[in-house]
């Protein structure tokens, strides 16, 4: 099958590997010429996955109407900040009804849209899916057992793109329950920069399964509030993705948090990563929601603070297992 992937960062680079090595025609889109020559020459991306040969077959380049021409299915990995831009511009080249599957866990600042729900406005009748679990690039690219989710409410669509992902140790299930999926992979980011910020202030393992735990309740409380399903939160979209990014040095999010927790500031943070850390922004649309359905998410909410510069990341630890205003505690709801 010939897919496109946009966005030849971490995840679209390992998510195009993975789909070449399972013989499909694949094609990544880069947004630099120079990271697409990289890859068509010399097979590697060393900016985003280090020392990682990609297949000699995964062809790449920097235009974007090649890209959507190409596709049968199209997949989409540029960060959600860049999303609704992407699929806008590669919408005139595009076949009509191929399916599109998001990559990117976050929710769209001022819309608070998923990016599924971003789909469906900029490309009306393609059907639109979320890829999202335990998926950290580096580990898929080594070829490490890992499990992740095809998320879309239409089973046959859903069990065609399993078959198209699915190779090796790489397991692909599918659920439909897109929001809670969308949900749980957007706010484990933000959990995530909490559990950094525990990791970077030298606390213990009690207090980290503590803010992973109460953030558990954070992703099940708004993916239930928007109309997700609490079984969703209890699996690989959820505690599933919440576990890996909060535990692993590999994560991004959690990165950020663990250097505010050292007392750095988050410009200097993000300069000097030069990759997405989705969970910053998402906070953002998080709270906002919050709001709209009335929940109190403290964890989410002393993350925004910190994120504004209202509150340092030393403060902030107080709050981060504070449950209600009311004084209401009761676990997990
Ligand atoms: N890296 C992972 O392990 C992983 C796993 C699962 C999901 N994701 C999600 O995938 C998405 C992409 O993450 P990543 O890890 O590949 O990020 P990255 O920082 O490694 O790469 C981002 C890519 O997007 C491009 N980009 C940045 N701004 C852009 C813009 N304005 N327009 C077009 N392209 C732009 C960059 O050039 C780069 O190629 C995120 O939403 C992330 O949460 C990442
Ligand atoms: O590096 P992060 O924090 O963006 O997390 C990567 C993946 O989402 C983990 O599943």
């Amino acid at each position: 099958m010939r897919i496109t992937v946009l966005g030849a960062g971490s995840w679209g680079t390992t998510v195009a590997s993975v789909l070449t090595r399972r013989d499909h025609e694949s094609l990544i889109w880069a947004r630099s010429p120079a990271t697409a020559d990289e890859i068509n020459a010399k097979h590697t991306n060393e900016r985003y996955l280090e020392g990682f040969p990609l297949p000699g077959r995964l062809r790449a380049t920097a235009d974007l109407a090649e890209a959507a021409a190409h596709a049968e299915l199209l997949v989409v990995g540029v960060p959600t900040g860049a999303f609704r831009d992407t699929l806008v511009q590669v919408r005139p080249n595009l076949h009509p009804w191929i399916p599109v599957v998001s990559l990117s866990k976050g929710l769209e600042r001022d819309s608070l849209l998923r990016m599924t729900e971003v789909i469906k406005e900029v490309l009306p009748g393609h059907p639109a899916a979320a890829l999202t679990g335990p998926n950290l690039a580096k580990e898929i690219m080594a070829g490490m057992a890992a499990a992740t989710v095809i998320a879309t409410e239409d089973l046959t669509v859903a069990t065609e793109i399993q078959r198209v992902f699915r190779r090796g140790l790489l397991r692909v299930y599918t659920n439909h329950d897109v929001i809670g999926c969308e949900v749980g992979g957007a706010l484990k980011n933000v959990v995530a920069i909490a559990t950094g910020i525990a990791q970077g202030l030298g606390v213990g393992d009690n207090t980290r399964a503590g803010v992973i735990s109460r953030g558990l309740a954070e992703l099940t409380t708004l993916a239930v509030a928007m109309g997700g399903e609490p079984s969703t939160l209890a699996g690989l979209a959820g505690m599933g993705d919440l576990v890996a990014t909060c535990i692993s040095p590999q994560s991004r999010n959690r990165h950020v948090g663990e250097q505010l927790g050292r007392g750095r500031s988050l410009d200097d943070i993000l300069a000097e990563m030069g990759q997405v850390a989705e969970g910053v922004k998402t906070v953002h649309a998080a709270v906002r929601l919050a709001d709209r359905h009335g929940l109190a998410m403290p964890i989410t909410r002393t993350i925004h603070r910190v994120v504004t510069g209202d509150i340092t990341a030393e403060h902030a630890y107080g709050g981060l297992l504070r449950t209600h205003p009311a004084g209401h505690e009761s676990d997990p709801g």
